[in-house]
């Protein structure tokens, strides 16, 4: 990954570890908003992304190119590739069971991803040091051993409750997760 300064962890970051309560190895992980483009089980045209943590530290997903996220004829347009690795890489926040946003995100394309490629997502945390978390996400075609197509570098930033309650809907989320409260 050709990866920024801005995303690459500083030498104090830490690894973060499986929290008592966090998902189990092998739990699937569900969408934080059922509105969210990305994992909204509700959303009319989202990508309807759906998340397992194979090991409670990694998050893996697939995506399956349809004819609606092309951007070349018969190849997906890049931007929805973007958005599908910031979704898969968001769903670690469930492993930190605190709300986190992207500040910043980096993406390589490697090869042209056809229309119907089932592309094999996993993303990971390369450390975290105070409010941000240094991650990563890689997209594989056909198969979770197939040739990589995009790699992924993110920085998040953890938020209160409050961002949501301030810039957006907060109670739309605690609608859908009574264990979160903007003002606990
Ligand atoms: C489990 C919970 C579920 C509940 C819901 C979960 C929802 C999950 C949704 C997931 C959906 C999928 C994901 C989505 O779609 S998330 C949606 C897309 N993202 C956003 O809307 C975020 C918009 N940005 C902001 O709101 C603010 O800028 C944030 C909150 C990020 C920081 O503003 P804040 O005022 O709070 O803090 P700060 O400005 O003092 O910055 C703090 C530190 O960070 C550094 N920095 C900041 N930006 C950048 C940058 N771009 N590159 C490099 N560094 C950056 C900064 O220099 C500083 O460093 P330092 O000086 O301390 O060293």
């Amino acid at each position: 990954m050709t990866r920024s300064a801005l995303t690459t962890p500083p030498p104090d970051a830490v690894l973060p570890r499986p929290l008592p309560g966090g998902p189990a190895p092998g739990a699937t992980l569900g969408s934080h908003y059922s509105g969210c483009f990305g994992c909204g089980e509700d959303h009319p045209t989202g990508l309807r992304l759906t998340a397992v943590t194979p090991d409670g530290v990694t998050v893996v997903a697939t995506f399956t190119v349809g004819t609606a996220h092309q951007g070349a004829p018969g190849l997906a347009h890049g931007g929805v590739l973007a958005t599908a690795m910031d979704e898969v890489i968001g769903m670690l926040v469930w492993l930190f069971q605190r709300p986190y946003v992207t500040a910043r995100l980096e993406t390589d394309y490697l090869a042209p991803v056809p229309v119907g490629t089932v592309l094999h997502m996993r993303a990971w945390c390369n450390g975290m040091s105070g409010r941000k978390a240094y991650l990563e996400a890689e997209g594989r075609i056909g198969s979770p051993d197939g040739p990589v197509a995009v790699r992924a570098a993110a920085l998040f930033i953890e938020v209160g409750m409050e961002h949501f309650a301030e810039h957006g809907d907060a109670q739309a989320i605690i609608d859908e997760h009574h264990e979160y409260e903007v003002n606990p």
